[in-house]
């Protein structure tokens, strides 16, 4: 039996319709960082480099694009470089080398005044400390940036309590940041980013500090703002189930490099190398995998069993296939690609069972 290979190359629009472009870029922290792009020490690993000029490679050579409503993670363990990647992109961090194209607007070559005016009217970043202005109240926090622009009081109030409302604080408008809960107060947090209406939202590993559950709601809340509200966002963490479940792509981060960019199922089930294959490992499967990475080709007729789509996670797909008893029809819009039967799905539940046993 062949297993039918998903096609790999799925990935984001390149170029000129990005809401993000990252080319080449470098971090290098130290004196003299910016001599060491292009030579050979530029190979060396991040403790070699260290080692022999004391200088520390934040990010390395980082290229990805992301187009337009696109919620792209970027995730790694801690020291991978992620902080420090998501702040050049706005040059709270000054990037050593590489360019940052936002909304086709050339960051790293920005003037100061350009550089103002795109951190106040095109993008917004939440952080996991809430910065939160202790003596105001919530809906004077969220008008906060508006403020700044110097929208008037009664335009910016209007706004404000609109994403009060969205974020679901309705109620607490008076309320001062320390009578809310930790859940409560990202919220505020995230109604402060969406008031200036920013086409890119950057999250800095916002729920990191939140407990289990309030860190649940505050995912299903991004990935409900998301649908509604259609916004780009970059969002960093060292969860990888947070990754799988708010990423439409992930790149993974190690030592300042990429190691992969893919969909959550591309990342599952095509790892770029053993380092993401080990983290990767205690995912199940099932929640993550469709069903292009495990159908198979027909021997001969197709039959005419149920018909599935091919982007199907297996888990949603598995009652239809254990109770159909033969093969199911999975087709990409009306071709058909597959078909996919009880044991595709039983190798798939086998294998994450023996990965967490
Ligand atoms: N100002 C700095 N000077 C020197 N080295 C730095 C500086 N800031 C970060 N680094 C180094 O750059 C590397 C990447 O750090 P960064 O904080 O971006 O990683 P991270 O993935 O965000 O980690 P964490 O999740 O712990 O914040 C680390 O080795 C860190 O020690």
């Amino acid at each position: 039996m062949t297993t039918v290979s998903p096609d790999e190359t799925t990935t984001a629009t390149v170029g000129a319709d990005s809401a993000l472009s990252v080319r080449h870029l470098w971090k290098i922290f130290g004196r003299g960082g910016d001599k060491i792009i292009g030579t050979p020490d530029a190979e060396l690993s991040r403790a070699e480099l260290k080692e022999k000029t004391g200088c520390v490679v934040g990010v390395r050579d980082v290229s990805f694009e992301v187009p337009p409503g696109e919620v792209f993670v970027v995730m790694g363990l801690s020291g991978s470089g992620k902080s420090t990647l998501v702040r050049c992109l706005t040059r709270l961090i000054e990037p050593t080398d590489g360019d940052v194209v936002i909304d086709g607007e050339d960051v790293t070559k920005a003037s100061d005044s350009q550089l103002r005016e795109l951190r106040r009217n095109h993008t917004s970043m939440v952080f996991q400390h809430f910065g939160l202005l202790p003596h105001r109240q919530v809906i004077d926090n969220v008008a906060y940036g508006l403020e700044i622009r110097g929208v008037g009081k009664k335009e910016r109030r209007a706004k404000a309590a609109e994403v009060v409302e969205l974020v679901g604080l309705s109620g607490y408008e008076r309320s001062y940041p320390d009578q809310l809960s930790g859940g409560m107060q990202q919220r505020v947090g995230l109604a402060r980013a969406l008031a200036g209406d920013p086409s890119l939202l950057l999250f800095d590993e916002p729920f990191s500090a939140l407990d289990p559950l309030i860190r649940r709601d505050m995912q299903n809340e991004v990935i409900r703002l998301h649908e509604e509200l259609g916004k780009t966002m970059v969002f960093i963490t060292h969860d990888l189930a947070e990754a799988l479940k708010l990423g439409d792509r992930i790149l993974i981060m190690r030592d300042g490099e990429v190691v992969q960019i893919g969909t959550p199922d591309q990342i599952i089930g095509a790892p770029a190398d053993e380092y993401v294959r080990d983290f990767t490992s205690e995912v199940p499967r099932s929640h993550v995998l469709t069903l292009k990475w495990v159908m198979h080709e027909p021997n001969g007729d197709a039959g005419d069993g149920p018909v599935l789509q091919s982007d199907q996670i297996v888990r949603d797909a598995a009652r239809v296939v254990l109770d159909h008893h033969g093969p199911c029809r999975v087709m990409e819009g009306d071709k058909l690609v597959g078909v996919v039967d009880d044991e595709d799905i039983l190798r798939v539940v086998v294998a994450e069972e023996e990965a967490t046993a």
